[in-house]
């Protein structure tokens, strides 16, 4: 296993890029440590994709390079970087057995009969697919053909890195989290580096340890996945993240204080730089309260969610959503919502502007 670095990369689909807008990939400087399990999310079109050909050397990056364990491999073809990858579909041989699709790539690479007999045993146990070892792989469900390809990218224990690509689209939903779940108990076992791409926050908070989260071809945010719901660094995560997502309120700063519907909204702490650009406050919906004084609002669409519901109001032409324990009121109702004070951030331009209040933690 290796460590990835991603050194000042740029990619541009075009012969003669100029402005920021011309690269799918602005400019992006990451460290994958050794053995961590890593997710890259973010929306369709955002980049995931060229930045994974990058790493598995299918594309050459237009600027910058890619190092494992500081050896530069930006110009080595995929054949020579020693990656395992799982695409979405199936990667599997139809006539050959389970155990031979197993064996394959530690056969391609020469193993003796004994390690590969030791491996596909290993990973086929990890898999719960050792029954199914002698059977033809043609005749096994899309499941199971896909946990195949999942045991072929992990098998070898001489890989640099596993990437899955959006592997969990051709398994019924009712099977998705079991191999949510299985993915993460196996990297705990296998404890290779992974990194693992999808637009499904529920997938990328499940598996990785650390998330990238991209946007517009720019990485917005790492973390794990408490710090991302805990503290958005930029408004884009508090929306992407979190069902439903951060309430993103637009607001004046009057006197260091922000106001919105002519209120003064009560911030975390003090706002960091100079506040010039598009001011805005974020709040999740967990942090907001129906309370008898506070924001005036509307409610306009109640939903019952299981574990509790989520309460849609309108407030000086903004939604404004809160999650409650218990049956919410009718729509239609006025109601005053009340923010919590430490969870309340303020972004400018997006990005979070706003620390803690050190003091008011200290005398909590
Ligand atoms: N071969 C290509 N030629 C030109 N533009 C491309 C090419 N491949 C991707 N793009 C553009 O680069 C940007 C990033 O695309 P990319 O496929 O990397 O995103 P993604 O996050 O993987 O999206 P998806 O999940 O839909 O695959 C998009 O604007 C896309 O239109």
């Amino acid at each position: 296993m290796a460590k990835i670095t991603l050194s000042k990369l740029r990619h541009s689909y075009m012969p003669a890029p100029k402005s920021p807008s011309d690269y799918a990939l602005k400019e992006i400087d990451l460290d994958w440590s050794d053995g961590g399990a890593y997710a890259l999310l973010g929306p369709s079109g955002c980049g995931k994709s060229t930045l994974l050909n990058i790493i598995s050397g299918l594309l050459v990056p237009s600027e910058g390079q890619i190092l494992f364990d500081g050896q530069d491999v930006t110009a080595l073809p995929p054949d020579q970087r020693n990656i395992a990858q799982v695409f979405q579909f199936p990667v599997i041989y139809d006539t050959m057995t389970v155990y031979d699709n197993l064996a394959f790539p530690l056969r391609n690479r020469g193993r003796d009969e004994d390690t590969v007999r030791d491996r596909v045993m290993a990973i086929a146990e990890m898999l719960e697919v050792t029954e199914m070892l002698d059977q033809k792989a043609a005749g096994l469900s899309p499941d199971n053909k896909q946990k195949i390809s999942m045991g072929r990218g992990l098998v070898r224990e001489d890989v640099n890195v596993v990437m899955f690509d959006e592997p969990l689209t051709v398994i019924d939903p009712h099977l998705k989290w079991k191999l949510r779940s299985k993915l993460k108990e196996l990297h705990q076992r296998v404890k290779a580096t992974m990194i693992y791409v999808t637009h499904d926050q529920t997938e990328a908070l499940t598996f990785a340890d650390q998330v990238v989260v991209m946007q517009d071809g720019e990485v917005v945010q790492i973390g794990t996945p408490v710090e991302l719901f805990d503290r958005p660094a930029h408004t884009f995560v508090g929306h992407f993240i979190g069902s439903p997502g951060m309430n993103i309120l637009p607001c004046e700063l009057q006197a260091g204080s922000a106001h919105f519907a002519d209120q003064p909204i009560a911030l975390e702490g003090p706002i960091q730089g100079e506040a010039n650009g598009k001011t805005e406050i974020g709040i999740r919906p967990e942090f907001v309260s129906l309370a008898d004084t506070g924001l005036a609002a509307t409610v306009t669409k109640v939903s019952d969610v299981g574990r509790h519901t989520v309460v849609e109001c309108q407030a000086n032409g903004s939604r404004i959503n809160a999650v409650i324990e218990g049956a919410g009121p009718a729509v239609g109702s006025p109601v005053h919502l009340d923010f919590r004070r430490d969870q309340t951030r303020l972004y400018v331009d997006g990005w979070l502007a706003t620390t803690p209040d050190t003091a008011a933690e200290a005398a909590q």
